[in-house]
């Protein structure tokens, strides 16, 4: 019955046992639980994390607001008008001291006041956040190099690899029951690791079939999820899981995940072991950073991927092109360009023909042959053929 579905459970204490009940998780769910992790990382820590997160969620408005982004979205946000019962906390690159040390002194008060946000003891909340910053990273690592292991990739390396944390806290009310703490996303990253609320549940992950099946709490244990990059890494082999957090109850839930999110500058591109006559490969290789800011600048998901894939059309390819550039983009061709390509994308994400659209629009013949012609033979349009493209959009 699928009401009693439920995740993959992984014991990390029996390995290489569990390696390829492992890799059918990630290929089959893309989404696991663990339990005995308590090497690495301690019931008792994962305790006293959450006690440290819980206060510092509790803190004035204007000290979390000094949690600034270090990349796109890495930083506070505050509960806003579309959703206005979530707010988190987030700190990128949980393994580099300073940016531990940063945050910690964004989010201090003066001592008095440290004192009563601290629980009473002024050094916790800094201890706290080190220990755990330092096992969880061990742990992800860890648990990505057992991914790779059961793929076939030996002697790989995530070590490099920057990690996030996000801090969720859901302001759950009585009104709320029945919506969306979270929409349906995948994560952006290669693997993440979920300390779930320990009594409120609201995670739901998609299964293959398309059905929401319940992560409910267990207390102690950990959820790994799957995002786009490990789908990209393994040239498709790994499943990025679709899943949302639903309120369920009036109350307020918090949650701590932990991104390990992609190469720092090289290109995500998968290991030669996993590519052969019998798997080409199906994906274009791009950055991390390439990938987030367009999965931010377009709000495209799965759709995304699939326009990486190498069989994508000219049309396709200057849809990326034109968001990559969107980012920084002066106003004329970001306006041209944004209403232009809202339309091409919202009603049929993956269209057919650049040319068809560009008729719809009534662009004239010479502008789209023109951008066609110039697309051709290079997988990337310049950023000079776009503006040209765009500014002779906006004479029109
Ligand atoms: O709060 C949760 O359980 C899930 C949060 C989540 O999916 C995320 O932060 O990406
Ligand atoms: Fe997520």
């Amino acid at each position: 019955m699928e009401t009693c579905k439920s995740i993959p459970v992984i014991d990390l204490q029996d390995f290489p046992g569990q390696s390829s009940k492992l890799v059918k998780a990630c290929e089959d769910w893309g989404c696991f639980r663990i339990i005995n992790h308590d090497k690495i990382l301690p019931f008792s820590l994962m305790k006293e994390m959450k006690a440290v997160v819980r206060s510092l969620l509790d803190l004035p408005q204007e000290i979390k607001q000094r949690n600034r982004d270090v990349i796109a979205g890495s930083g506070y946000v505050a509960p806003s008008e579309r959703n206005p019962l979530y707010e988190a906390l987030g700190l990128y690159d949980i393994a580099s001291s300073e940016a531990l040390d940063e945050f910690c002194t964004q989010l201090d008060a003066s001592p008095h006041q440290r004192q009563s946000f601290w629980t009473g003891q002024p050094k916790d909340l800094g201890e706290t956040f080190v220990r755990y910053a330092q096992a969880i990273h061990k742990l992800i690592n860890d648990i990505a190099q057992k991914v790779a292991e059961g793929l076939g990739v030996a002697n790989f390396s995530f070590e490099g690899w920057p990690c996030q944390f996000r801090i969720n806290k859901y302001n759950f009310v009585e009104e709320s029951v029945g919506s969306y703490g979270v929409q349906i996303h995948t994560d952006s990253g290669f693997l993440t690791i979920l300390q779930e609320d320990e009594n409120v549940r609201g995670l739901e992950v998609m299964d293959k079939c398309g059905t929401f099946v319940a992560v409910d709490p267990w207390p102690g244990s950990l959820i790994v999820n799957l995002g786009d990059a490990a789908t990209l890494w393994s040239n498709g082999r790994l499943h990025n899981v679709k899943h949302r957090v639903l309120c369920k109850e009036a109350t307020i839930r918090v949650s701590i995940a932990t991104f390990l999110l992609g190469p720092r500058e090289d290109a995500i591109e998968p290991p030669s072991q996993l590519v052969d006559s019998e798997h080409p490969r199906q994906y274009k290789p791009f950055t991390y950073e390439e990938y987030r800011k367009l999965r931010l600048s377009t709000k495209m998901q799965a759709e995304l991927l699939a326009i990486r894939r190498l069989a994508s059309t000219v049309a396709q390819e200057l849809l990326v092109s034109a968001w990559l550039l969107d980012v920084n983009k002066p106003a004329p061709v970001a306006t041209v360009s944004l209403s232009f390509f809202s339309i091409l994308v919202l009603p049929e994400p993956l269209i057919n023909s650049f040319q068809q659209t560009a008729k719809a629009l009534h662009i004239p013949k010479s502008v789209h042959q023109e951008v066609e012609v110039s697309s051709l033979g290079s997988r990337w349009l310049s950023t000079h053929d776009f503006q040209l493209y765009g500014s002779k959009c906006a004479d029109i």
